[in-house]
Order: C-alpha cells, then structure tokens, then sequence
C-alpha cells in the first residue's frame, strides 16, 4: 500500500542478481491488480515472477533441477500465504536458500495480517516501511469506498508535480 515494499524487494532482487546470484520471485496467486507473470511496483517497475496460490507448490511448479540451482527467493504479497513460516524454515534452513519477503504485517485497521508476524523472529533482519501519511489515510477509507484511493493517489502525484517546479507554489493537499 504504497509503502516501497515492492520497490525494495525488486531492488533486493535486482543486487542479488547482480552479484551471480540465482534468483526467482514468488507471488500469491490472490493478488491480480497488474496481472499474474511479474511483481509490479505503483509507479511501474516490473519484475517477472512466479505467481501461486501457496507456497508449497512452488518446488514442484520450477522442477526439482530449477529449484536447486536457486539462490536466492523473493516473496512478495506475503501476507496472502498461509504457509509462509513452513516454507521459510524449511527453504533457508533445511536447503540453504536466502528468502526475501515483502508482505503487509497488519490489515488497514492494523490487525496482524496473515502469517508475516511470525517470520520476524526467524528472520536475520527486518525493515518496516509505512505509507506516507496521505496514502495510509487513503488506504483506510478505501476499503470502505474503493474510488477514494483512486483520487487520493491522482491529488497526491498532482501535487508532487507542482513541488517539483520551483517557478509554481506548492499547493498543499487538504485532508
Ligand atoms: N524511498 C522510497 N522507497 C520506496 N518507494 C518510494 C520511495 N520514494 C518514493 N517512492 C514511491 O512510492 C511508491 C511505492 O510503491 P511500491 O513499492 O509499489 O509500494 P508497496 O509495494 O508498499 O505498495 C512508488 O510509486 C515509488 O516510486
Ligand atoms: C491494507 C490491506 C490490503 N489488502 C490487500 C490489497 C492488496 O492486494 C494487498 C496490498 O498490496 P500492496 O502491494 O501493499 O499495495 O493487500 C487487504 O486485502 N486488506 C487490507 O487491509
């Protein structure tokens, strides 16, 4: 929800590839807002992906030769797989493999959200990223009237568009 998850986590990938590194991502099947082949962020960065309805078939679905040339796997959407911890402990423990998840830890009136909570103490490091303040108000009320986002997001970039010309004052966002 415009927090930079989904910038970061391709941002992740993209180094780790970079450095040789084997690389896949997954996604849950669950999200189809950009389609189901590539994680894609809100400004348009794409990167291709696997996209599943759980975890557990994510071996089977790349082949047992494809799975074990792997390095590195990249969750995003995390919040949507049940099975999050099992896959985590077993991927990084049992076959070596680096995991990177990128999910929502709480639903928009902040309850914990799917199993994303669970993998914090298993994890080797965590960052939390928030929304600005406009999208995270926008986001709320969206899930009561689903245009509210919609025009909260067009007000938003409108008004970075204007910020960024120093000859023009900016106009500030009423809320
Ligand atoms: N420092 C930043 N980190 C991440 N995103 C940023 C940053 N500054 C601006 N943005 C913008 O915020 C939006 C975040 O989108 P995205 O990564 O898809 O978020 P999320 O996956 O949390 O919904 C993008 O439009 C991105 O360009
Ligand atoms: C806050 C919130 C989100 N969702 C859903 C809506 C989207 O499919 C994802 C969030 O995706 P993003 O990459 O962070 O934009 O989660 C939901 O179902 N319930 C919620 O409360």
């Amino acid at each position: 929800m415009f927090a930079g998850k989904t910038t970061a986590l391709l941002g992740r990938m993209l180094s780790e590839r970079e450095t040789g590194r084997n690389v896949e991502v997954v996604k849950s099947s669950k999200d189809t807002r950009y389609g189901l082949d590539s994680i894609v962020t809100h400004d348009g960065k794409k990167l291709s992906c696997w996209a599943m309805p759980d975890l557990s078939s994510f071996r089977a679905k790349l082949g047992d030769e494809g799975y074990d040339k792997l390095d590195v796997i990249g969750i995003a959407e995390a919040q949507f797989f049940d099975d999050l911890y099992d896959f985590c402990s077993k991927v990084a423990d049992h076959d070596g493999k680096t995991i990177i998840v990128a999910g929502l830890d709480g639903d928009y009136l902040g309850r914990r959200f799917g199993s994303v909570l669970d993998v914090v103490p298993v994890a080797d490091t965590v960052t939390k990223l928030t929304p600005r303040y406009v999208y995270k108000a926008a986001c709320r009320q969206h899930y009561v009237d689903s245009l509210v986002i919609i025009e909260a997001a067009r007000l938003f970039l409108d008004s970075l568009k204007v910020q960024s010309d120093p000859h023009v004052e900016p106009v500030p966002l009423a809320w």
